[in-house]
């Protein structure tokens, strides 16, 4: 049976993957901010869907130039861009109630030449790219910070055994092998601490960048699975601005590769860097006591 009355579900919209690039150059020793913004707006849009009436359509082309114009007086932080933006877009047009905000922010260093930073050349950092959504609901306000593509690898100091062991498991035992992986995680910043503009978003992204390495490299791993506690821990005993913390890692193996056949021995030297298939590690560590998340989670795909 299919019915012809349809009803407009759940929908956003507003403009994508806007990159915008802002030079401060105020002193001959510019600085850069580069972003890639999405803007998407929520509220009462049933008659653009319905009856094609655009009246509160502000047009993703109006949030787009926003985004260039909000660049004009600085970026700050990716997650005080994204907050200003919402609280513009949701104070400007009563007919919009909510939306959700996203930015990845790519780092760029000084160029050093002749052994001194340069003042206006950059070189892209090549480390992780950050992360942030920003998501309004009413006057509810949220924020998740994150970030992907942090490789990282430990040569020794890791282990996995005392798993079970059936007819179909090859795998060996050891106690010295490599660990490496590509973290993603995303952080979710307590509602309230949010909400009295306490947080100083650069300092606490650097700082868990920081502890979520530290927390890697400090101990022996039982398994990527523990690795994962150790660094959660070090981030929740330091920042109690955040509530929630996920993540997803894969598991490059390195296989030691068997150099029997050219007469030679391999104490743990050389590997084969697969790169598929690999193992898929999904946590998701938070607090007892949470703050509300409402749908902030929503749309963050790649997690558990
Ligand atoms: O850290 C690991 N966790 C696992 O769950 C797992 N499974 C596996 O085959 N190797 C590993 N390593």
């Amino acid at each position: 049976m299919s019915s012809s009355n349809i009803v407009l579900g759940k929908n956003q919209y507003g403009k994508a993957e806007n990159r915008v690039v802002k030079i401060t150059r105020d002193t001959d020793r510019h600085e850069i901010e580069d972003l890639n913004v999405t803007s998407q707006l929520r509220g009462d849009l049933t008659a653009a869907h319905i009856d094609g009436d655009n009246a509160h359509v502000v047009p993703t082309d109006t949030q787009k130039n926003t985004v260039f114009a909000f660049a004009r007086d600085g970026i700050g932080s990716p997650e005080e861009f994204l907050i200003r933006l919402a609280n513009h877009f949701t104070g400007e047009f009563e007919w919009i109630t909510g939306g959700r905000w996203e930015a990845e922010q790519y780092a760029w260093e000084r160029i050093i030449a002749n052994g001194e930073e340069h003042n206006h050349s950059f070189v892209r950092k090549g480390q992780e790219v950050r992360n942030s959504v920003v998501t309004k609901d009413g006057d509810n306000i949220y924020v998740i910070s994150g970030l992907n593509d942090l490789t990282v690898l430990k040569s020794t100091q890791s282990g996995f055994v005392g798993y079970p062991k059936d007819k179909y498991t090859t795998l060996q035992e050891t106690t010295d092998r490599i660990l490496a992986t590509e973290v993603s995680a995303r952080w979710r910043y307590n509602n309230e601490a949010v909400a009295n503009g306490s947080i100083d978003f650069n300092a606490v992204y650097a700082d868990v960048k920081a502890l979520l390495l530290e927390g890697f490299s400090e101990e022996y791993s039982y398994a990527l699975q523990q690795t994962l506690f150790q660094m959660a821990q070090k981030v929740f005993n330091a920042h109690p601005e955040i509530d929630e913390l996920r993540f997803s890692t894969p598991n490059k193996h390195h296989f030691v590769v068997d150099l029997t056949p050219f007469g030679l021995d391999n104490p743990g030297e050389v590997f084969f860097a697969a790169d598929r298939p690999y193992g898929l590690i999904e946590a998701n560590f938070e607090r007892e006591t949470i703050s509300d998340p409402g749908n902030s989670w929503d749309g963050i795909v790649g997690f558990c």
